[in-house]
């Protein structure tokens, strides 16, 4: 893994065949939707704006209200609380949410955050800085990285380089690549076409007749 600047910085890989599975999800009117996504891959969600692609990420992080089976591997999502879901299966929204003015006090893991700065091209000391004085593209980087070191085993990335510019994205997209290597899966929406060719093992577009198989 040459390009890791700490292993530890990663979620590590647990229960390598535990897929997330999504069976008849419905909610705000929209779905049922189906979909699975593998320990280790990555499935692309595009689709126009307003399809409900948000509402679907949200949905199965069961942030917004829903009905259907969500799984992990053979554990049914109501079989842990909402919290224990949301550790194992992490919504990372486009437009990150904040609970502090402090970057720090969002990191379980100060280290590990620490060790991905460089990678995503951010200061060295951007932890200490005030939330709101953070770029947009800034705020991204560190929710991407908030998240990762809560060591996920599947991650809901909505537009995650949408801030961002073409080397950035790059960057981004290369630590989702050995992250992917060491077994996260990765549910990313995306409405850049080159990004999804170079991300997807799988990818789905979401009309007005629910998800459809886009070929690679
Ligand atoms: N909790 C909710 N209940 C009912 N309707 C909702 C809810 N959340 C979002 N919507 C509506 O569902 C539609 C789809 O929204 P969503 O944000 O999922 O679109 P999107 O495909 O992600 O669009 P974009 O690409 O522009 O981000 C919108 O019309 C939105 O107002």
């Amino acid at each position: 893994m040459p390009h890791l600047a700490s292993a530890d910085a990663l979620p590590s890989m647990r229960d390598a065949d535990a897929s997330l599975g999504i069976n008849g999800l419905e909610g705000a009117g929209r779905g049922p939707f189906s979909l699975t996504v593998a320990p280790g891959s990555c499935v692309i969600l595009s689709g126009a704006s307003g399809a409900g692609k948000s509402l679907l990420l949200r949905m199965i992080a069961d942030l917004d209200p829903n009905r259907g089976q969500v799984r992990l591997g053979q554990s049914p999502r109501e079989s842990m609380s909402g919290p224990a879901w949301r550790r194992q299966v992490i919504y990372v929204a486009a437009e990150s949410g904040w609970w502090g003015d402090d970057v720090l006090e969002h990191m379980t893991d100060v280290p590990a955050a620490q060790a991905l700065l460089a990678r995503l091209r951010l200061p060295a000391d951007i932890l200490g800085a005030p939330v709101s004085r953070l770029s947009t593209g800034e705020r991204q980087r560190l929710a991407l990285i908030r998240a990762l070191v809560r060591r996920p085993r599947f991650l809901l990335l909505d537009e995650p380089t949408s801030a961002l510019d073409a080397e950035t994205t790059l960057a981004v997209e290369a630590l989702l690549h050995d992250c992917k290597a060491q077994g996260l899966g990765l549910l990313i929406v995306s409405h850049n076409p080159a990004q999804a060719a170079r991300l997807q093992d799988r990818h789905y577009r979401l009309g007005a007749a629910g998800l459809e198989a886009v070929p690679a």
